[in-house]
């Protein structure tokens, strides 16, 4: 587990004290994808730079795992910092060497000796599927093949965590899906524990379990990722979750109140059951009634989908009130009625 308690870090600019981040507290279980988000200044990067002291703390404690971080000397953190793979936005690779020679770098600083060596960065180049491009230099790649030099380079000593700073901020949608989906794979295989920082929901959406939400320096809103989805507390997470629902609903809603008079205006929550997308075709099989889809919006997070579709069911009375009950008694789903029949 990595534990993080009352963290601070107070930058001192002009004679003006910045909060950076303020008391931070969180724990982080092995395993886990962890992501942080929040918007430019927010502290994110100082955060995760506080994690390997790449930053030096104000005040606070970091543990990962039985070590103390933010008590050791520098040549003990220099060891456990092998422990600590770290990805940037901007790769920091070494522009002067190949692509097997930048993931070879942390092996021999290590003392890895040649032919080990060797081995491991054919393995690693295998893991991030670079195949091929061993002998390029970094300005010969693309930015998604540039960020799979620096994983492989992060995880050439075997780390236990992998810190990750805005690692897709840099590249274009598909090229950060194909990225968040190595990293998710990287995960499971390696059973690595990854922090990521990034100010994009889709990021959180797509490979986090839990995610904390950052604000001024301090972590306003924590915990699962569906339920922070599905019950945003804060403004600032409200406007994140919107990122990728980005929904108009309420404002349509008079509309289509008045455009389908008829049956019943249902919007049905999914909540997390991946099983309930079957739920319109049951309602359609089982009962005598015609169901018209008006309004949707689900979007997937790894415990499941995430969403509301908005439903006009009509038909007789008594089969409405059948299927009613039988969405009602669904788990994972919330049934609103929009309207009741006339
Ligand atoms: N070395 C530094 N010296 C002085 N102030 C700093 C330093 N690094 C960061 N800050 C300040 O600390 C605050 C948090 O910055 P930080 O970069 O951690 O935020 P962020 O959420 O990562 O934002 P961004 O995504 O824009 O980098 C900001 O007000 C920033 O100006």
């Amino acid at each position: 587990m990595i534990s993080i308690e009352g963290l601070s870090k107070v930058f001192s600019l002009n004679k003006k004290d910045i909060k950076a981040v303020d008391s931070l507290t969180l724990n982080i279980e092995d395993g886990d994808i962890y992501g942080v988000i929040g918007y430019s200044g927010a502290g994110k990067s100082t955060f995760v730079r506080l994690i390997n002291r790449l930053e030096e703390p104000t005040s606070g404690k970091v543990t990962i795992g039985d070590q103390i971080i933010t008590e050791l000397n520098k040549s003990d953190l220099r060891v456990a910092r092998q422990d600590i793979g770290m990805i940037f936005q901007h790769f920091n690779l070494l522009w002067s060497r190949t692509v097997e020679d930048n993931i070879g770098f942390p092996l021999e600083i290590a003392g890895v000796d040649k032919q080990e060596r060797k081995r491991r960065v054919k393995e690693l180049i295998g893991l991030v599927g670079l195949e091929g491009r061993e002998k390029s230099y970094p300005s010969q790649l693309s930015g998604g093949q540039k960020q799979r030099v620096g994983i492989a380079r992060a995880l050439a000593n075997s780390p236990k965590v992998l810190l990750c700073d805005e690692a897709t901020s840099a590249l274009d949608p598909e090229t950060t899906n194909q990225i968040l989906s190595l990293l998710q794979d990287i995960n499971e295989k390696l059973n690595l524990t990854i922090i990521l920082i990034t100010h994009e929901m889709h990021v959180i959406r797509k490979i986090c379990n839990r995610v904390a939400v950052m604000e001024q320096g301090k972590v306003v809103e924590e915990g699962q990722v569906l339920d922070v989805f599905t019950n945003p507390k804060q403004s600032v997470t409200r406007k994140f979750v919107e990122q990728v629902m980005s929904s108009n609903e309420d404002s349509d809603m008079s509309t289509i109140v008045e455009n389908y008079p008829n049956g019943v205006l249902y919007r049905i929550h999914f909540l997390g059951e991946t099983t309930n997308q079957t739920l319109i075709s049951q309602i359609a099989k089982q009962f005598s009634v015609d169901l018209n889809i008006i309004q949707g919006n689900i979007t997937q997070t790894q415990a499941g989908s995430y969403g509301a579709l908005v439903v006009q069911v009509t038909g007789n009375d008594s089969e409405i009130e059948r299927a009613r009950s039988f969405i009602e008694s669904q788990e994972s789903v919330e049934l609103e009625v929009i309207q009741h029949a006339k």
